[in-house]
């Protein structure tokens, strides 16, 4: 029910964008030929996430499959030569490719049907990553191939871009460690016919600041970028090449291209210092940091869980004053004591105070996984990436938020009729938050709907309900076993925060929870 809410908002919106174009527009476009890495680190993966990222479209034509991961390469599976020149031949005659790009070529015969092809289709430009030896030390490709590698491909190429091992292994195992090394080996291959040269230094020893050498025949460009701290580094080379494609097929010449390409790669390592993606040495890293950025991802990353409603733990500020402790310290210990989701109210708080405050809480919700709300301040969750508001029913209309916060955040709503249930599903919240099933004193005013007001309202929403108001450990059996098949949660403000000890309280509210969902029914409903 959820699914097509979300799709139902955004339908409208795409299908007039789609078909609005009279002339049709020139879409850059890269091929890489070069293997499959199962982990999606490396080769073809990286190269149309890279390509992507910078706004080309990339097909692909495959060499090798490989059985890879973070950890190492289990195992490969080289295509035949024919095979890979008939995926070249559908790709070439069908669409207009600006830039090839060359991954691992594993055969000399691929190499063979690759320049071939590039000759026959006469392609603008070719990068060439001459991939021989993959980050975690496996050989993707052997000795076989450097012949046909030296003498037909590089030719071809618009751009070399060996690492320092490749480098010295294509001039004849001439050592390759420092920066001068890289500028003579680079002279050396570019003797081999590539227009340009880049000795990518990412295995530069004792550098501070990682070097690249770009040679064109006559000058060298030492590209320098201080070393980022980070084990994402599985693929940087893939994507390097890959990136120098897709700025290439926009038309940069090859130094701008160059730079902009080592700008993405080191800007892509720097968002991904601190996720983990597999166990092994080096992982993946997030090729489209500007869409999401792992590091920060909201605890909702895509349709909200309704089970996270069941323990819904709502702060206080005057309450937790009273106890000389600050919100985002009760945050933490009404999670530690079972609280499944957070909304943070600050009645009082100036702005920037609120945001500090969130911002706190939002650092614990994510360390434990809990999301964190943002009561009534669109602009707040806004400020600090919250995972989403609780508005009331004189706030900002759900509509409005939800236009605001994108689909990606979770927008509750207090409602006390079945016509506001069902305006806030097609508003678009997540959640209803019902109430006050009994009087309460953090809302003096508001006005009590009772175990029978809720069970209404529960029997026709479209959406799930946490009850609030009013419960404790002592009623709260009571409310859960009142049944209704959307209620998934009760909420509670003074149960939890006007208490000494946050933990004990929390802790006791679910004990007495669990023992409603064991006794009875309510299971069912809560699972
Ligand atoms: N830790 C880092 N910080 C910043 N830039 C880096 C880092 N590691 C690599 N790079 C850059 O990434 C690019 C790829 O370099 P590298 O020498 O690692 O290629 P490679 O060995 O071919 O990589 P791959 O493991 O994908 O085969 C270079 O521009 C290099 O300077
Ligand atoms: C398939 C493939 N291509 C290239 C590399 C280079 O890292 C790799 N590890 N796997
Ligand atoms: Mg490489």
């Amino acid at each position: 029910m959820l699914n097509l809410a979300c799709s139902f908002r955004f339908k409208s919106v795409t299908a007039a964008a789609a078909f609005s174009t009279d002339s049709p527009v020139h879409v850059p476009c890269v091929l890489t030929i070069a293997g499959s890495d199962s982990g999606a680190g490396a080769g073809i993966q990286a190269d149309i996430k890279a390509c992507a990222a910078r706004g080309v479209y990339c097909c692909s034509a495959i060499t090798s499959v490989t059985a890879q991961n973070t950890i190492g390469v289990q195992g490969i599976s080289t295509l035949p030569a024919a095979f890979v020149e008939q995926q070249i031949n559908s790709v070439l005659d069908d669409i207009h490719v600006d830039v090839v790009k060359t991954g691992m070529l594993a055969s000399p015969e691929i190499i063979q049907s690759v320049c071939s092809r590039i000759k026959q289709y006469s392609i603008g430009s070719l990068v060439v990553d001459p991939v021989m030896v993959s980050t975690s030390g496996h050989e993707l490709s052997g000795p076989s191939i450097l012949d046909r590698l030296r003498k037909a491909l590089l030719p071809l190429a618009t751009i070399v871009t060996p690492n320092m091992l490749e480098a010295s292994v294509l001039a004849d195992g001439k050592p390759v460690n420092t920066v001068l090394d890289m500028r003579e080996v680079a002279a050396e291959i570019h003797r081999m016919g590539p227009r340009y040269v880049l000795v990518k230094g990412g295995h530069l020893k004792n550098s501070h600041d990682l070097v690249d050498v770009l040679y064109d025949g006559s000058e060298w460009h030492e590209l320098r970028g201080s070393r980022i701290k980070t084990r994402s580094t599985h693929g940087t080379g893939c994507t390097l090449a890959a990136s120098i494609a897709a700025e290439l097929a926009k038309g940069l010449d090859v130094l701008p291209a160059v730079m902009a390409a080592k700008e993405y790669v080191a800007k892509a390592l720097e968002h991904s210092s601190s996720i983990k993606i597999g166990g092994g040495a080096q992982g993946p890293m997030n090729h489209f940091f500007q869409l999401a950025d792992w590091g920060k991802l909201s605890s909702r990353q895509c349709r909200f869980d309704p089970r996270k409603l069941f323990l819904y733990a709502v702060t206080d500020s005057g309450m937790n004053k009273r106890w000389d402790r600050s919100t985002p310290a009760a945050v933490e210990q009404a999670i530690q004591g079972g609280a499944t989701i957070i909304q943070i109210r600050e009645k009082e708080a100036e702005t920037l105070e609120f945001i500090k405050i969130a911002e706190a809480s939002l650092a614990i919700g994510r360390k434990y996984g809990v999301p964190v709300l943002i009561n009534d301040r669109v602009d707040v969750a806004v400020a600090c990436n919250a995972d989403g508001v609780h508005l009331g029913q004189t706030d900002m209309p759900v509509r409005l938020a939800r236009s605001i916060l994108g689909p990606g955040k979770i927008i509750g709503t207090s409602c006390k009729t079945v016509e506001q249930a069902v305006k806030a599903y097609e508003d678009g919240a997540d959640y209803i938050g019902c109430g006050g099933v009994y009087p309460t004193t953090t809302k003096k005013k508001n006005k009590t709907i009772g175990l029978d007001g809720l069970r209404l309202l529960c029997e026709a929403s479209p959406l799930p309900v946490v009850a609030i108001g009013g419960i404790s450990a002592a009623n709260v059996e009571e409310v859960m076993n009142s049944r209704p098949a959307m209620l998934h949660g009760v909420a509670v403000v003074s149960t939890l925060f006007d208490q000494s000890d946050v933990g004990q309280a929390t802790r006791d509210l679910r004990a007495s929870m669990t023992a409603a969902l064991s006794e009875s029914t309510a299971g069912k409903v809560f699972s």
